[in-house]
């Protein structure tokens, strides 16, 4: 069934985003996003984005800010997070540098179609589907033994360096926001993290979005919540374009230059019986600058199976999900039938409870 819907990528789309972007083409119909433009872009409507100072996470009053910006909205700005400005912006250099190759040598690091790893566009899956103005470069970092080093950049000279050490930087900061989110909500601290396994999937996402001539018709990256766990993303220093879904409106992501933003995945919602969200998101694109954008996404061992937190479920709150394995898979089947994955696995209320 689902392979009937993978479409060729190759003959999808003739001519390069980049080469439209330069002679500021009109896009072509497979990039207008119609009709699924739900939620609203209100400019009046200001609502203040949680920022969360990670080394005062050891007081109750900083764990409580915590636990709400996740069960309100699943997503805060990180500060104090130990990781000085000048060290993000050389993240963000090996990012400009990879993406200001010439095209030819970034091909020698193309995606295979149908695979994730790799260089190249939004990935195909379905003709229906609705291309996102960007190019990706997208790379498993953990765990080690999984790598596919013949993906990653030769060029510039430190990528790999730089990309591992940030990894590990990330990763760090993740196990401790896992332990930090379960004493949050008075669960013993391995709660989450101890969902993950030991040989936790972890990959980088770095985007790049060429400028484009109708930001009122194409989107950067269509709306979408993540498959992952726990999702860092370092923005662009000055461009902002990614916008979260609170209430039905559209809200601006600020760009700080020092914060990471993080963000819940579906899989955390999951955990967390519901408790904490896992937001819809989506990045705009502009007609004068050009934006980049790393993210790190972290989720569980696949063969792990995940669930509701036991303390979580409650007779005011029961059991929301069932347990599943490989949620990966799970939330790529959907995307590829239009349906919403979480949606798919929730618990059947006249089913035993386990
Ligand atoms: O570029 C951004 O700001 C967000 C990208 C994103 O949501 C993703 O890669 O899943
Ligand atoms: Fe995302």
């Amino acid at each position: 069934m689902a392979a009937n819907l993978l479409v060729s990528e190759e003959k999808s789309v003739p001519k390069s985003i980049k080469q439209m972007s330069t002679d500021g083409d009109e896009p072509p119909s497979q990039y207008i996003v119609n009709g699924n433009s739900f939620g609203s872009e209100d400019p009046s409507t200001q609502i203040p984005i949680p920022i969360i100072d990670v080394s005062l996470l050891s007081s109750e009053s900083e764990i409580e800010k915590l636990r709400s910006a996740l069960s309100s909205a699943g997503f805060f700005q990180a500060i104090g997070h130990g990781m000085s400005s000048s060290y993000l912006d050389k993240i963000r250099e090996i990012a400009k540098q990879f993406f200001a190759l010439p095209e030819e040598e970034k091909q020698k690091y193309a995606r295979a179609v149908n695979e994730s790893e790799g260089y190249g566009n939004d990935r195909v899956v379905s003709d229906k589907q609705v291309l996102d103005w960007s190019y990706r470069l997208t790379l498993r970092v953990f765990p080690e033994s999984k790598r596919r080093l013949s993906l990653w950049p030769k060029i510039p000279s430190d990528f790999s360096e730089t990309l591992m050490e940030f990894s590990t930087k990330v990763k760090s900061m993740m196990d401790y926001l896992l332990r930090c989110m379960a004493r949050s909500l008075n669960l013993d601290k391995g709660s989450f993290v101890d969902q993950f396994g030991d040989q936790p999937l972890m990959s980088t996402r770095f985007n790049f979005y060429p400028r484009c001539s109708r930001p009122d018709l194409v989107l950067g990256v269509k709306p979408h919540t993540d498959r992952s766990g726990i999702t860092v993303l370092l923005q662009d220093k000055e461009v902002e374009g990614l916008q979260v879904l609170i209430d039905d409106n559209w809200v601006n992501v600020p760009t700080i230059p020092d914060a990471l933003v993080v963000n819940l995945g579906d899989q955390l919602q999951i955990m967390s019986n519901g408790i904490f969200k896992s937001i819809m998101h989506r990045v705009k694109t502009n007609t004068e600058k050009l934006r980049m954008s790393v993210a790190m996404f972290n989720e569980p061992e696949p063969e792990n199976e995940i669930g509701p937190v036991e303390g979580l479920i409650t007779e005011s709150q029961p059991r929301l999900y069932r347990n599943v394995q490989n949620y990966g898979d799970i939330n790529y089947r959907c995307y590829q039938e239009g349906k919403i994955p979480l949606e798919t696995v929730k618990f059947a209320h006249n089913s035993v409870q386990r």
